[in-house]
C-alpha cells in the first residue's frame, strides 16, 4: 500500500491542509500562483519540515525522514539531470545509491529509459538533449528509484507545446495505478492524468472533488476559470416565481444577489437552502448570446457590457467584457434589497430596471459566439453590448 496522509501546517506561509490519498489515486493540485501547491509537494518530499502535523506514506509516519529515505519521488519542470553524468547513470543513479550492484542497477536503467522511449540517448550527457527528451529521462530517473509516491510539479510547463502530448500520453500510462500528485495550470493535464481534483487557495484547501464533477460544476472561482467557465458569487434572494422567503430546492428557479446584480439560474444543489445563504452562479460562455439590445421574453438575464477583448477558441471566438452599470435608455436600478431585484429579473429589462450595481464594474463574463456572429455586432474591445443568458442555463449551488 502506498497511501498518502498529510495533515500539516506551515506557519510562516499560512500553509494548512488535510488530504487523504488511497494507494493507486492521481490527484491534480491547482490553484492560483502562491497558493501553495509546491509547498506541500515540498512538504511531503521531505525537502521542508511541517511546524505542526505529520505525513504518513504507506501506513509510515515520515514526518521526521530525509527526502531520500521517503520513496518518494518529485519530477519538476526542470529536469535537472546531473550534468557531468551520462543519461544512463543518472537514471541509474538511484537504484546505485540504494545500494543496488552496477550491473544490475544499469540493467534496470536500460528497462526504464526504453519504457520512455529514450533508450537511445542512454550514452549521452543531459547538455546533448532537447527539454523533451530530458525530461523523459527524469521521468526514467524518477521511476528507476522505485517510489511508493510520484509527485510532479508542472510536468510541462517548460517544454514546447508539441512535445507536451507525447510526453502526457507517456506520463498517463507510467502514473496507471500509481498514487502521484501533479501540479498543474492545465486543464488538459486535469482530465487526462488525474482522478480526483484538489483546488488551494491560500493555503487551504478549497475543493477536492472528482475531476469529472469540478470541470462541470467548479465551486471555486479558480476551477470555474480553468474549466472555461464564469463563476458569479452571491447571496440567494429566493424563488424566482415566488415571494422571497422560502426555502429553496434542486430544480427550482432561483435569483441570487450578485456584483452584477440579480441572476437567475437554476438551483442545481442537493441541499436545500434560504434566503441570505451563500450562492455560486455558473455560466457556460457557449450558452451566452450576444445583442444590440436587451431582448424580451422567457426569464433571462440580460447584463449590458463592455467588451474587453476576444480570444479564438476552435472555429469560434471567446468574448470576453465586464460588466458596467447602466447605460442608453436603462435607468438605474434599486441599490439593493431581496425583493426589488428578483422583480427586476422577473420582469426582464424591457422595464428598464437592469442595471449592474458598482462592484459590477470588476465582473469577468465570457460569451462563445461565431466569427459570423462578431462580425454583425461589430465586436470590439470598448464596444457596449447586451450579454444574454437564459435562467434555465445558469446552474446555481451552495457556497462555502
Ligand atoms: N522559499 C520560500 N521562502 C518563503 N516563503 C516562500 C518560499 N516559497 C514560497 N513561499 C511563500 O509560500 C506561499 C506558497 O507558495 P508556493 O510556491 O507553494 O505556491 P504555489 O501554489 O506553488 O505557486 P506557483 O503556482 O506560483 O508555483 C506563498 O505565499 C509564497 O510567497
Amino acid at each position: 500500500m502506498a497511501d498518502v496522509r498529510i495533515d500539516v501546517a506551515l506557519a510562516p506561509r499560512h500553509l494548512q491542509v488535510t488530504l487523504d490519498v488511497p494507494d493507486g489515486q492521481v490527484v491534480a493540485v491547482l490553484g492560483p500562483n502562491g497558493a501553495g501547491k509546491s509547498t506541500l509537494l515540498a512538504l511531503l518530499s521531505g525537502t521542508l519540515a511541517p511546524t505542526a502535523g505529520s505525513v504518513a506514506i504507506g501506513g509510515r509516519d515520515v514526518t521526521g525522514l530525509p527526502a531520500h529515505r521517503r520513496r518518494v519521488a518529485l519530477l519538476s519542470q526542470d529536469a535537472l539531470l546531473f550534468p557531468h553524468l551520462s543519461v544512463l547513470d543518472n537514471v541509474a543513479f538511484a537504484p546505485r545509491a540504494a545500494g543496488v550492484r552496477r550491473a544490475h542497477s544499469e540493467e534496470r536503467a536500460r528497462e526504464w529509459l526504453e519504457a520512455v522511449d529514450a533508450g537511445q540517448f542512454a550514452d549521452r550527457r543531459p547538455g546533448q538533449l532537447s527539454g523533451g527528451q530530458a525530461q523523459r529521462v527524469a521521468i526514467a530517473r524518477a521511476l528507476a528509484a522505485d517510489p511508493e509516491v510520484l509527485l510532479l510539479d508542472e510536468p510541462f510547463a517548460a517544454l514546447d507545446v508539441a512535445v507536451a502530448p507525447q510526453l502526457r500520453a507517456l506520463l498517463r500510462r507510467v502514473l496507471a495505478g500509481r498514487t502521484a500528485l501533479v501540479v498543474t495550470h492545465d486543464l488538459v493535464d486535469v482530465v487526462t492524468l488525474a482522478d480526483r481534483a484538489v483546488v488551494l487557495e491560500a493555503g487551504r484547501v478549497v475543493e477536492d472533488r472528482p475531476v469529472r464533477e469540478l470541470v462541470e460544476s467548479p465551486r471555486s472561482r479558480f476551477a470555474a476559470h480553468l474549466a472555461g467557465r464564469v463563476l458569479l458569487e452571491g447571496t440567494l434572494a429566493g424563488e424566482l416565481d415566488a415571494d422571497a422567503g422560502g426555502e429553496v430546492h434542486r430544480g427550482d428557479a432561483v435569483v441570487i444577489a450578485t456584483a452584477l446584480g440579480p441572476v437567475a439560474g437554476l438551483w442545481q444543489d442537493d441541499t436545500a437552502a434560504g434566503p441570505g445563504a451563500t450562492a455560486l452562479a455558473l455560466v457556460d460562455p457557449a450558452a451566452v448570446s450576444l445583442h444590440r439590445e436587451a431582448p424580451h421574453g422567457s426569464p433571462r438575464n440580460c447584463w449590458p457590457v463592455e467588451v474587453a477583448g476576444m480570444e479564438p477558441l476552435g472555429g469560434q471566438l471567446r468574448v470576453i467584457a465586464h460588466g458596467v452599470g447602466s447605460y442608453g435608455a436603462v435607468a438605474q436600478g434599486p441599490a439593493g434589497g431581496v425583493a426589488p431585484t428578483v422583480t427586476a429579473v422577473r420582469d426582464g429589462v424591457s422595464r428598464g430596471e437592469a442595471y449592474v450595481p458598482e462592484g459590477g464594474r470588476s465582473v469577468r463574463l465570457a460569451a462563445d459566439i461565431t466569427p459570423a456572429a462578431a462580425a454583425d455586432l461589430a465586436v470590439a474591445p470598448g464596444r457596449r453590448l447586451w450579454f444574454v443568458v437564459k435562467a434555465q442555463q445558469v446552474r446555481v449551488y451552495a457556497g462555502h
